[in-house]
């Protein structure tokens, strides 16, 4: 089994009991269920620079520790603060060192979409989604069957939430992509090896239909390389590590933002 796999069994499991400890109706029940949705599609499209999606990540499967010390509430702030146009939290325990609890404390410290990075597989992840206070879900090909990812991006559809897909490949665009989801965002890492590598990007950007927000994602380290993918047509950019491996995320993500914005409009600082 790879990573991937083993993660998916795993989180069968884990859904398997949230459902029993707590019932739908409870989610329900939620205060954040009836706010309204903040759309990160077009959150993204109004933003006719490059669309930053900073990412509250403490470790992962590939890199390990990343940053164990900062707190979720005081990130959102800083993040928000530096001007992205939404925040991503993973909300996987094992892998990721994160919680649903984590987007909880994002949710109420900030105004900006909130996705929700998790691996999902099942409706009731999406309703819990929503009860969180998240705005946007992720959905990955390579953890779901086409019809699978229907149903599930249907299903978040009608909860009013946006679908962010996540493929890796041309077969997995063309496999999986559904008038359900409005964003599309292209992995540079391989979940199955860890690969990563922009070209990935590059190679896909043509592919993706023009009515889809297209997204780069993983491994972005460099204004240059958000310039470059943001003229072959990526209007949003997923980054967690980068800023994550910082002491002060908040502030490292401000600076990449003002290098993207000089290289950009090198005028202006004149
Ligand atoms: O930390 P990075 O390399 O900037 O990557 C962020 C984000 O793209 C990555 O965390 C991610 C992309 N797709 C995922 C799916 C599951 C877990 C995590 C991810």
């Amino acid at each position: 089994m790879n990573i991937l796999e083993e993660i998916v069994v795993r989180k069968r499991t884990e859904v398997a009991g949230a459902k029993r400890n707590t019932p739908v109706s409870e989610l329900e029940a939620s205060p954040f269920f009836k706010r309204e949705i903040i759309s990160l599609k077009s959150s993204i499209e109004q933003r006719h620079s490059p669309a930053i999606i900073a990412e509250f990540k403490r470790r992962s499967p590939s890199k390990g520790e990343i940053n164990s010390r900062v707190k979720p509430a005081q990130i959102a702030k800083d993040y928000q603060n530096a001007g992205v146009t939404a925040m991503s939290v993973l909300t996987d325990t094992v892998s990721f060192g994160g919680a649903t609890h984590d987007l909880i404390m994002a949710r109420q410290q900030v105004n900006i979409p909130l996705l929700r990075k998790d691996f999902m597989i099942d409706p009731y992840q999406i309703i819990e989604a929503k009860a969180i206070g998240a705005d946007a879900i992720l959905l990955i090909a390579a953890c779901l069957s086409p019809n699978q990812l229907k149903e599930l991006a249907q299903t978040a559809q009608q909860y009013g939430l946006d679908v962010l897909m996540e493929v890796h490949s041309q077969a997995e665009l063309e496999s999986h992509l559904n008038k359900y989801v409005s964003i599309v965002g292209v992995n540079n890492r391989n979940l199955k090896t860890f690969d990563v590598s922009i070209d990935t990007s590059l190679k896909l950007a043509e592919l993706i239909p023009n009515e889809f927000v297209k997204i780069s994602e993983s491994g972005l380290k460099s204004a240059k390389e958000i310039v470059t993918l943001h003229k072959v047509g990526y209007q949003g950019f997923l980054i967690g590590e980068t800023f994550m491996k910082s002491s002060d995320p908040g502030k490292s993500c401000q600076e990449f933002l003002q290098s993207i914005d000089q290289l950009l409009n090198p005028k202006a600082t004149l």
